[in-house]
């Protein structure tokens, strides 16, 4: 029972940080989604469609764009909660110091020798993301971009393959739209 509401404290512990780190920022779909959206729908995406019970993972999932796309650091991550989240984090965290082009070259190529722990995070990141782009087109891509984008995630996914059934079923589904 008190490991219950270690993890149930650890959980609210996470999204209170995410929400505060990420309360500046908006989705790019024309509605402007708070940011946070994002991240509680790629835990939530683990735990409802893919069964995920490991409270790393979803507690990685809430905190995977903090260090991509805030001030927060790693060693805060760390800090905060521990050495094996921030591990997960710092697995599907892009270096946005690098080119565009090279970050998304090094996606496709981590993908493989990634933890499992980090493939079911960028799964369904990857499915979220795809599902937000089926819905609208964000601000400032043009078809071009976003036919890219469907080609890109399909080589990312192909390195995450044979972690979670579920998720790459669904994936499968929005690839196979495209032509995929
Ligand atoms: N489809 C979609 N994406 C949006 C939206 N708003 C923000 N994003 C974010 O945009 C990122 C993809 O945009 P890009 O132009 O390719 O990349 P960049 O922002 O990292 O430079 C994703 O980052 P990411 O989560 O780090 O994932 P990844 O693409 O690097 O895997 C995604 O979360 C939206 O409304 N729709």
């Amino acid at each position: 029972m008190s490991d219950c509401v270690d993890i149930l404290g650890m959980l609210v512990k996470c999204s209170n940080f995410a929400a505060v780190k990420h309360s500046t920022q908006r989705r790019k779909d024309p509605a402007k989604t708070p940011y946070i959206n994002h991240p509680i729908g790629v835990a939530y995406i683990l735990t409802e469609e893919g069964g995920v019970r490991d409270a790393s993972v979803i507690m990685a999932a809430i905190l995977h764009d903090t260090v991509e796309d805030t001030d927060t650091t790693l060693d805060e991550i760390k800090k905060e909660f521990g050495h094996q989240i921030a591990g997960i984090v710092a697995e599907v965290t892009d270096d946005k110091a690098l080119p565009y082009d090279e970050r998304k070259r090094l996606q496709i190529v981590h993908a493989p020798t990634s933890s499992r722990e980090a493939k079911l995070v960028k799964l369904a990141d990857k499915l979220y993301n795809l599902r937000d782009l089926e819905k609208a087109t964000p601000e400032g891509w043009s078809d071009e971009k976003v036919a890219e984008y469907f080609k890109w995630s399909s080589k990312v996914v192909e390195g995450l393959r044979g972690t979670n059934r579920q998720l790459e079923a669904s994936l499968d589904e929005i690839f196979s739209r495209h032509d995929l």
